[in-house]
């Protein structure tokens, strides 16, 4: 397809938030596109390979709607204008838009799902016999972060992969697994999306789960119940009303029980020597290339190889499962009856192979735990030297964190706030990428991680 779409999709790409090339030089762009719909209005899908100066590659998938006149009901869903020839030879713009964000180019992804069709290099694939709604228009959901999801009435919600990897995604392998399971904590998948590369292994493009209606996110309800307590001088977390302990006892429980049954489902085995002196060396590593990005992370650096030379000494036994890689409280949902955990895809800026590997599960824990930590902090980035917020702050992750280990614990028999060198160092490595991640997405909020490796490299909570 043509050039001119390339230029327009290199000035619109690294303002999305799903666009995880932010603050790298582009070398080169290209792209490739088919048709997913010829109805009004046209969807077509491209693969945008993206080249970095560095030489690194990454291919984008970006489905787009087509309109001879511009809309303006979708300016907000506008990605450029396209010099065409009409039928006459004539020069004239065709206008593409954000098809996601254009209620009348969702319908064709559920009906090629329903009918588990192949169009050009995608194949649509159902699982099992699940019922797919199909001629509902999905809304795109607000919270967008490095995916893209649309809501469908309230049925189901397809979330679109954008950064295209030869692979099943985790997200997809897992959530096939696990829907013969039943477990409570998960919403069943519904069905998943290929699309072919040239490396000869299918790439995840979607997948389709359950919605879970009338839920709020664990981000959203710790929040609230953090302001809560910065609202009330003089009470403490245990005292005012939105104290969060009993949920994040109830999450720990539940976190234990997807834990139980991803072991039960799929490949389990006893981690060895090499396993744990190949994890401190792999975050050793991560160590050395955020510094690039992250030059304040030199002042943690000697303490920060210390918390990660213990665990190559550690004497804890590990059984190393699949695992959820990217847990936080922005990927689980509080319905009217419990937790339910989401996004099985690992850490997005992971290649997909070292996220399909076998870890240790306390990498989840300790995914929350910085989650928590988030939560009590993120409102001090407005007023980082007010000390009671700050001590408010950490009553509230110290509480909650110990209510969430303690569910974890009852439920699995396994405390994972022991003294654990594994845990600390997972915790302190989970702190270095979100440095990575908030220098690139979002600059004022580096401070939370940044701190918190003060404490945590002091072998504080
Ligand atoms: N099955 C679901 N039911 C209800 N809401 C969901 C469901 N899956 C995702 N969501 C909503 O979409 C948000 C983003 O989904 P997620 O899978 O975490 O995408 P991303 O990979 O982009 O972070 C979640 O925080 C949640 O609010
Ligand atoms: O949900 P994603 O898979 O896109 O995860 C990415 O974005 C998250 C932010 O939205 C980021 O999480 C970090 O910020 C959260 C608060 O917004 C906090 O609860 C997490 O503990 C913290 O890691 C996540 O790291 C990133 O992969």
């Amino acid at each position: 397809m043509s050039t001119a779409l390339a230029h327009v999709l290199r000035d619109w790409m690294p303002h999305q938030r799903w666009f995880g090339g932010k603050g790298r030089e582009w070398a080169d762009v290209s792209e490739e596109g088919f048709f997913l719909s010829r109805s009004e209005p046209v969807l077509s899908v491209h693969r945008v390979r993206v080249t970095y100066a560095d030489g690194a590659v990454e291919t984008y998938l970006v489905p787009l709607s087509w309109r001879a006149h511009p809309e303006e009901d979708l300016t907000s869903a506008f990605v450029g204008a396209v010099p065409v020839k009409d039928a006459e030879g004539a020069d004239r713009e065709n206008y593409a838009y954000d098809a996601l964000r254009d209620r009348d180019a969702t319908t064709p992804w559920l009906t090629h799902l329903a009918a588990a069709s192949t169009v050009g290099p995608m194949h649509f694939s159902p699982s099992g016999s699940s019922a797919i709604p199909e001629g509902v228009p999905g809304d795109v959901i607000s919270t967008e972060q490095s995916n893209t999801s649309l809501v469908y009435g309230q049925d189901a919600i397809l979330k679109l992969f954008r950064r295209l990897e030869p692979g099943l995604n985790p997200d997809v392998e897992i959530g096939e697994a696990l829907r013969r399971t039943e477990n409570p904590h998960i919403a069943p998948l519904l069905g998943h999306v290929e699309i072919d590369t040239p490396d000869g292994e299918p790439a995840t493009v979607a997948m389709l789960q359950t919605f879970v209606p009338n839920a709020s996110d664990g981000w959203r309800l710790a929040t609230a119940s953090v302001r809560d307590l910065y609202a009330e001088g003089d009470l403490h977390a245990d005292e005012v009303g939105g104290d969060f302990a009993a949920d994040s006892e109830r999450l720990g429980a539940a976190t234990a029980s997807v834990h139980a049954d991803l072991a039960r489902v799929l490949p389990t085995e006893a981690a060895d020597r090499d396993w744990f002196a190949a994890t401190a060396r792999g975050m050793g590593e991560r160590l050395e290339a955020a510094l690039a990005v992250v030059p304040q992370l030199e002042e943690h650096l000697e303490r920060l190889r210390a918390v990660y030379a213990a665990v190559a000494d550690s004497p804890e036994t590990v059984v190393r499962q699949r695992v959820h890689g990217d847990f936080h409280l922005g990927q689980v949902l509080r319905t009217a009856t419990g937790w339910v955990v989401l996004d099985f895809e690992g850490e997005p800026a992971r290649p997909l192979a070292e996220r399909r590997q076998l870890d240790s599960p306390m990498r989840d824990v300790a995914g929350m735990l910085r989650s928590f930590d988030y939560a009590a902090r993120h409102m001090l980035v407005e007023q980082p030297d007010d000390p009671q917020r700050a001590y408010r702050a950490q009553e509230w992750a110290v509480r909650n964190r110990g209510a969430f280990c303690a569910g974890y614990s009852a439920a699995s028999g396994i405390d994972p706030c022991g003294d654990s060198p594994l845990l600390r160092a997972f915790e302190a490595d989970k702190a270095v990428y979100e440095c990575v991640y908030e220098a690139r997405n979002r600059p004022n909020w580096l401070m939370i991680p940044l701190q918190s490796l003060s404490r945590l490299t002091a072998g504080e909570a």
